[in-house]
């Protein structure tokens, strides 16, 4: 496959590029083209309607290792291997499944053969460039940290993300905004893909002066036969997942894609993986942060295989020009924050996609990841906060707390927050005294001696990239339980003379003061702003446009937004037992800010809020009660563990 990978000249006509593309993707065809495309799209339909039985996707995963001199150790890695009654995860299924469909592929008469792809390759890299290569197109972006921005209209665990996008069209824009990558899904039952999604990419992502990002395709890939239709594609590279590659067959893959110019992206999860894409050659590794069998994210995960890397002896520092690999984190980024944890660790990639697709303004959202380290003071200090918040339910609050042993019963369960409340009007108001023992409560619990302390924030940033920074920071010090002490329209001097008396660590402004009332100086202590979402009490809908009064209104003083229900025509929120719109939190959130939700949650509803707003918090005071100011510890309990639950699930996907 030499001429594919030696520099053929370019050309820049999209009518040859569209003529020369293999024959079931060309959109200009003769007559008799166009029938056997009819035919070829006909087969493809009916196999990829097909159904399979998990007996025939274990064979088909058993299948990989026909050919294999030592089973057993080429599949040490393999979750559930050796074990017949394993439950196939769903990164099993969906692999299997498509081992399944290339069988019918390979083996239909209107398929191209492996032969006829590899010349549309070539035709294809005559009319539109040369493929590039993976590994330079990451290295040669030193000090900058590379971007693989993702094409993924659905996955499996959230569904649909952002089906009405078009890919040649998001391609072009990821492209012109500083992608070096693109990355398009194209599995079709799942992920809602197809290879002409990749094709488009490809075609639309490239500038007036040729220059252009590497094409990605993220597939479900065991046969070499799919590196060939990726790159009859237009594909630079392709994904190989080691979690359902035996190591013999990681080995075929990487150096068939070697073969035809392709340097793949190897993903790994753990270490065991780790040692497998070493062993196997990988040179550009993929770190998902997600384990694709449980589906959990932790975002620490490539800082770790990081670590192992450098155990190891390997050197893959991103500026380090005798580098040999280079790392690339993948999975659930969406801030500056998040790629500046990877840079500091010499991590060379990152791929983000969710965020992205969710985004508003993809553009916007690429340039406030701050590639180049010298933005991430300035740059993102004068931009936004990046994409759509996309990482979960991280924080309970559990309010309205007047006695230790329901503090204490929260901060077991895994509350973050308890709340004790100052306002006078309320049936749970607390006195300093009590408010002393639930503070004595949660520190001994925290085993804390004193309150909370936070990180500085930058200075100088918007009020939304500060409001973000700020959250993480929450975020981290919540990890032990915090006491936020509620107060509504009340004298700054009392609310800190509380904070001191009582050893707060927080405050929560929940009346008319204002913004800027929420500033630490005024308060004490680090604030959380309430933000009212007036609700009228027989339609259930907002009654204004609260999402861009809100992010009109935001400052750079409170630590975090919490939007809560106020009942049209009352004076005052809190307590109100009723709940908001919660696509209101679900669009703020897509404009990058996180947000705690509050009104009307109890251990009944509180699943379905976390799962289909996927809010940074959840709070809940009068839905807890068995009466007013006492806490029912099963509903503490159901109300944790549902909100719990439901954050993992929601939490799961690609
Ligand atoms: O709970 C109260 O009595 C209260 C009084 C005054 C201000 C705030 C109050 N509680 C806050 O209201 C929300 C939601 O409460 P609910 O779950 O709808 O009862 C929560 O933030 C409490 O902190």
């Amino acid at each position: 496959f030499s001429s594919a990978s030696a520099p053929l000249a370019a050309s820049s006509s999209s009518t040859a590029a569209t003529l020369t593309r293999s024959r079931h993707l060309s959109a200009t065809k003769s007559p008799e083209e166009s029938t056997a495309s009819a035919q070829y799209q006909s087969a493809m339909t009916s196999i990829l309607s097909k159904e399979y039985t998990e007996d025939d996707l274990k064979d088909a995963l058993q299948g990989l290792l026909s050919d294999s001199l030592d089973p057993e150790y080429d599949a040490r890695h393999i979750f559930g291997h050796g074990d017949p009654n394993h439950t196939l995860s769903m990164l099993q299924k969906i692999t299997a499944t498509r081992i399944k469909d290339y069988v019918h592929i390979m083996s239909n008469s209107e398929s191209p053969s492996e032969e006829q792809l590899l010349q549309q390759a070539r035709d294809f890299a005559q009319a539109n460039g040369p493929i590039l290569n993976l590994s330079d197109v990451i290295r040669s972006q030193s000090p900058r940290m590379a971007l693989a921005a993702e094409f993924k209209r659905a996955s499996p665990s959230k569904g649909d993300i952002a089906t009405h996008v078009n890919a040649g069209q998001q391609a072009k824009t990821y492209a012109q905004a500083g992608a070096n990558i693109i990355s398009v899904l194209t599995e079709q039952r799942w992920f809602k893909g197809t290879l002409d999604d990749m094709t488009q990419a490809r075609l639309q992502s490239t500038d007036q002066d040729g220059k252009r990002p590497a094409i990605l395709r993220k597939e479900f890939v065991t046969e070499t036969y799919q590196i060939a239709e990726a790159a009859a594609a237009g594909a630079d590279t392709i994904l190989l997942i080691v979690a359902v590659l035996p190591q013999h067959v990681l080995k075929r893959l990487i150096d068939y894609a070697r073969s035809i110019g392709m340097e793949p992206l190897v993903e790994v999860h753990g270490d065991a993986e780790l040692d497998v894409a070493i062993e196997a050659g990988a040179k550009v590794i993929g770190v998902n942060n997600r384990n694709l069998h449980t589906f959990q994210l932790d975002l620490g995960t490539s800082q770790h295989v990081a670590t192992e890397l450098s155990k190891r002896g390997l050197k893959f520092d991103h500026n380090d020009e005798q580098a040999e690999y280079s790392l690339c984190a993948l999975s659930g980024m969406s801030t500056a924050f998040d790629v500046q944890r990877y840079r500091k660790v010499g991590l060379g990639m990152c791929l983000i996609g969710e965020s992205l697709m969710r985004a508003a303004d993809p553009a916007a959202a690429i340039a406030n990841l701050c590639l180049h380290p010298d933005d991430f003071e300035k740059q993102q200090a004068a931009a936004g906060a990046g994409g759509a918040y996309t990482g979960g339910t991280k924080m309970i609050k559990v309010c309205g707390t007047t006695r230790p042993e329901d503090a204490l019963k929260a901060c077991q369960e895994g509350a973050n927050l308890i709340g004790v409340i100052f306002v006078p009007k309320s049936k749970r108001c607390v006195t300093a005294e009590q408010a002393k023992e639930i503070v004595q409560t949660v520190r001994k619990f925290g085993e804390r001696t004193k309150e909370a302390e936070f990180p500085e924030r930058s200075s100088g940033g918007s009020p939304l990239a500060s409001l973000v920074e700020a959250s993480n920071a929450l975020q981290e010090a919540a990890r032990r339980p915090l006491v936020v002490g509620v107060f509504q329209n009340q004298d700054a001097e009392f609310i800190k003379q509380m904070v001191a008396e009582c050893g707060l660590d927080m405050v929560q402004l929940h009346g008319k003061e204002g913004m800027m009332a929420a500033n630490p100086a005024n308060c004490g202590a680090p604030a959380i702003r309430v933000v009212d979402i007036e609700t009228d009490p027989d339609t259930g809908k907002a009654t204004s446009n609260a999402v861009d009064a809100l992010l009109e209104s935001l400052t750079s003083d409170p630590m975090a937004i919490l939007l809560d229900t106020s009942i049209k025509g009352n004076k005052e929120g809190g307590g109100t037992g009723v709940t908001f719109d919660w696509s209101i939190a679900e669009k703020i959130q897509n404009a990058g800010l996180p947000v705690i939700i509050a009104g009307g949650l109890t251990p009944d509803n509180v699943k379905d809020a976390v799962s289909s707003v996927r809010p940074w918090g959840v709070d809940v005071s009068s839905g807890l009660e068995a009466s007013p100011g006492r806490k029912d510890h099963q509903k503490v309990q159901d109300f944790v563990r549902g909100a719990k639950d439901a954050a993992k699930e929601a939490s799961k996907g690609f």
